[in-house]
């Protein structure tokens, strides 16, 4: 993010940082409708933000400048975007039509990404039908899907948000933490007999996917498998097709992906099949057409009317003018609840960096923390910091406005809820119209005027509405792609690599060494405060 970026954006801040909305909403009868956009069966009310006309112009300018129409062109045809990695960026591809073309080393890999497809088809189909057997020759009813961060986030809230869509023949059960209460507490009510497992791991690296597959293989013949069913039971998704074969996976039982897909891009690759075997493959792949249906949309869509690209420039916006260090997301959905925590690891994993892309130091901030929760819930527990807290903190309200059931009244609630809340946040309520009801009501002047400073509700705190037509397959599939171009846009302004996670690594090394120390085989010299935890341990743990 270049001076010129920042300094672009500094007159309208200076303007707008004093206005409060509801005067903005009192100038301009227009607003509302001056500030929505329409796409992909989703309405962005976005009116409820610090912006006027100018700065909205501003911020779309600040991705012209940020010359996103060509880095988006660069990473849609392959180009290496990751640089530290020295990698193309291309779930894009994986979402593509079969006609599409994109070329990588000379290969065509719509065509690759086209025949994973139907290997995942093909036996997602036999799960269901049952031509596929367990050991004893019963068809399956459960799957384990065992994998951790992009390898788990995605095919997990998707199944979860996708329930009215589910197979009723087939449970899946997801397991990602290395906390054996996972495992063992799934595995203690499944039947071996009748048992499929998915160990999904893009690396074939990852300790706490390896070691629950470990157990899960243990389990299965301890039950009574032998050592030559198991490849009856295991599939495994993964780039690493080397390490999986060495594991002992049959090559056959391989569902591939490449190096082209980052973890937390992954769901609507091979990663994806514990979806289909889920919601059935035709549900899989309208998903896969919900995210190309968005990626056209931010391709071709100018910027101004760019869901992605308004999303990114606002949170920008707050980001960088405003110093918000946070953004909220609240899914008015049971069904979507752990969607903020899928755009946490999308939204930080990606930009959550300080080196910029020439390997400069950074000195402006770059991705916020993402958190968020179901609405109606969160009102009763962390709204009252978002509504009176020192801390602003910009939110995304999502509602899907046609339910999957038929309580018309619980939706009608649930959506009054959604928009008041977005409504108080903005307006709030000043000392003076607080002690005017108190005084009302009967409360001695005295009294009201107290009990208003508390009251009292600041307002002037931005959200994104984003209304969804529906929470379907298709819809669910556009979702995902809107807020992956959201942290890609973004990740473009801020000239950072937003597919790189070097962040995460150092732990995992340090964590070896000290899980010898915890095995009694201690390698290194621990600072006193770890080796302190190492000899609690091991004097509690024999
Ligand atoms: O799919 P895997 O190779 O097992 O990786 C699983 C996850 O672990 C890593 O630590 C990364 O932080 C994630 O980006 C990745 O999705």
């Amino acid at each position: 993010m270049s001076q010129t970026i920042l300094d672009s954006l500094q007159p309208h801040y200076a303007r707008l940082k004093s206005v409060h909305m509801k005067d903005l909403f009192e100038q301009d009868a227009s607003r509302a409708r001056l500030f929505t956009k329409k796409a992909c069966g989703f309405t962005l009310d976005f009116s409820k933000n610090n912006i006027d006309k100018d700065a909205f112009e501003a911020l779309i300018s600040m991705a012209n400048q940020a010359n996103l129409k060509e880095k988006t062109a660069q990473m849609f045809s392959g180009g290496v975007i990751n640089t530290t990695e020295d990698r193309a960026v291309l779930h894009t591809a994986l979402r593509s039509p079969k006609n599409s073309e994109v070329m990588v080393d000379g290969q065509n890999i719509i065509e690759d990404v086209h025949n994973a497809l139907s290997k995942i088809e093909s036996f997602v189909n036999e799960v269901h039908n049952g031509t596929r057997k367990g050991y004893t020759g019963k068809a399956f009813t459960d799957v384990i899907a065992i994998g951790i961060g992009g390898s788990f986030l995605g095919p997990k809230i998707v199944t979860e948000a996708l329930k009215p869509y589910k197979v009723k023949s087939l449970n899946v059960h997801f397991v990602a933490n290395v906390d054996a209460h996972h495992i063992t507490d799934v595995l203690a009510k499944l039947n071996a007999e009748t048992t499929l497992v998915i160990m999904s791991s893009k690396s074939f690296g990852t300790q706490e996917t390896l070691k629950n597959t470990e157990t899960a293989r243990d389990w299965l013949l301890a039950q009574g498998a032998k050592f030559e069913d198991i490849s009856k039971h295991f599939m495994c998704v993964s780039s690493n097709i080397a390490k999986a074969t060495e594991f002992g996976i049959n090559p056959d039982n391989i569902f591939p992906m490449w190096d082209w897909v980052g973890g937390r891009y992954s769901l609507w690759s091979a990663i994806g099949l514990p979806i289909a075997l889920a919601i059935g493959y035709k549900n899989f792949a309208d998903i896969l057409a919900g995210g190309h249906d968005m990626d056209v949309h931010f391709q071709s869509t100018p910027f101004e009317d760019n869901l992605p690209v308004i999303m990114a420039t606002l949170g920008v916006w707050y980001r960088n003018m405003f110093g918000s260090q946070a953004h909220v997301l609240l899914p008015y959905s049971h069904y979507l609840r752990g969607f903020p925590a899928y755009v946490q690891q999308l939204d930080m994993e990606s930009n959550g960096k300080s080196t910029d892309t020439k390997n400069q130091p950074i000195d402006y901030a770059t991705g916020p923390i993402i958190w968020g929760g179901e609405g109606t819930n969160g009102q009763h527990a962390f709204h009252q910091l978002m509504h009176q807290g020192n801390t602003v903190i910009p939110a995304d309200f999502i509602l899907p406005i046609k339910p999957n059931h038929s309580e018309v009244e619980h939706h009608q609630m649930l959506a009054a809820n959604c928009f008041a809340q977005t409504q108080a946040l903005m307006q709030g309520e000043t000392v003076e119209e607080v002690t005017q009801k108190l005084i009302a009501k009967g409360m001695s002047d005295n009294d009201a005027k107290s009990l208003a400073t508390h009251k009292r509700m600041p307002g002037n705190r931005p959200s994104n509405t984003l209304l969804m037509a529906e929470l379907s397959p298709k819809q669910l599939g556009a979702l995902v792609a809107l807020y992956e171009h959201k942290v890609f846009v973004q990740g473009v302004i801020w000239d950072v690599n937003s597919f790189d996670q070097w962040g995460v690594e150092l732990g995992k090394v340090l964590g070896e060494s000290v899980l010898n120390a915890l095995q009694g085989q201690q390698t290194e010299t621990l600072d006193s405060s770890t080796q302190q935890l190492v000899d609690s341990f091991r004097s509690a743990v024999k």
